[in-house]
């Protein structure tokens, strides 16, 4: 029995965090038996932060620490990992057992025995890991997004839209959607990118690492060259947006009401109240918000069809900044 992690033939170098109540709760079974095949020690999570915990506590020893679950419970476990202070120690495989699964789509993972392959097998890749203030993301961090909107955010909206299915439901729930009074500022980047600063009123701020990272096919990050793809959306009529195909269309390079920039850090300070943050869907409240890509790159198992760069044929969305 592997699922207690303290026993006598559990390898503490290959170790499983496991989040029971993840998707739709019916994979612990499946997951217990193929971490028993690949020789991995199960730890089940038992509430919000466990996952986090274990990872930090396993680090030290653990070579390769899979998170088993959501995008929640991968952010959980790489902000362990990270606070264990083992990135360079450590690789983190995926096992796609959320109802988004965002993350693992990124890095190539088709399904759960595939995810086992690829962590026995697959190519390790270095790739950029954010912090925000002093948590850590892989995906993305989105501000404006209301918690109320993000708990209530359907699993058929997530699997369609990523972590717009949020932005959708903000729009939507929120009757009295109030813009963000905001200054963003970002830093010189490694290309010639300008530090460049934007005083004004969005609706959201969307600061993607992971290609992909929105879930739509025309905004997309690089998630190997330590930037961060920043984009602004300004106010407009929020019911302009409520429709799939609007909001899919406010990344389109033509798009008016939106600022792009590429930075390796930023800082998004809010002239007025506080602004509540979605970091890979777990929500932070802050009045000033400073970005940066970690010098310490996440080592992770990635599945064949893993690309760190957007589709050179669906074009790049960015234009070069000044
Ligand atoms: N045993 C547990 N009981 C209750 N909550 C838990 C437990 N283990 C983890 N959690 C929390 O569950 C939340 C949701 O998990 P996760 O994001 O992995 O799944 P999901 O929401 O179904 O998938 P996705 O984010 O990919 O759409 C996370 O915030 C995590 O902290």
């Amino acid at each position: 029995m592997h699922s207690e992690g303290r026993d006598s033939d559990s390898d503490p170098r290959r170790v499983l965090v496991l989040n029971p109540v993840s998707g739709s709760q019916d994979h612990v079974d499946d997951i217990v038996e193929l971490a028993a095949d690949y020789g991995l020690t199960v730890r089940q999570t038992e509430e919000a932060g466990d996952a986090m915990r274990f990872a930090r506590d396993a680090a030290p020893e653990a070579n390769l620490i899979a998170a088993a679950g959501g995008d929640g419970t991968v952010n959980e476990v790489v902000n362990g990992i990270a606070a264990a202070d083992e990135l360079e120690t450590t690789t983190l495989a995926v096992v796609p057992a959320g109802t988004g699964n965002n993350f693992a789509t990124n890095i190539g993972i088709t399904d759960l025995e595939h995810s086992f392959e690829v962590l026995e097998t697959g190519r390790r890749r270095r790739i950029d890991l954010g912090v925000a203030n002093d948590r850590a993301f892989v995906n993305s961090c989105v501000g404006g997004v209301t918690a109320e909107a993000s708990s209530e955010t359907t699993p058929d909206g997530k699997r369609a839209l990523g972590v717009l299915a949020y932005v959708k439901n903000t729009v939507a729930t929120v009757a009295d959607f109030d813009s963000l009074s905001l200054r963003v500022e970002t830093a010189e980047g490694p290309n010639g990118e300008a530090a460049q600063s934007w005083t004004g009123d969005a609706m959201f701020v969307l600061i993607g690492n992971c290609r992909r990272f929105t879930g739509t096919r025309t905004a997309q990050a690089h998630v190997e060259d330590e930037l961060f793809e920043v984009t602004i959306v300004e106010d407009a009529s929020p019911g302009r947006l409520v429709g799939d195909a609007a909001l899919e269309g406010l990344f389109d390079r033509e798009s008016a009401h939106i600022i792009r920039r590429r930075t390796p850090s930023l800082t998004v300070e809010s002239l007025e109240d506080s602004i509540e943050y979605s970091l890979d869907g777990e929500m932070l409240e802050t009045e000033t918000l400073r970005l940066k890509v970690n010098s310490q790159p996440l080592e992770v198992a990635v599945g064949e069809s893993y690309q760190e760069n957007p589709d050179a044929d669906e074009g790049w969305p960015l234009e070069p900044t000044q």
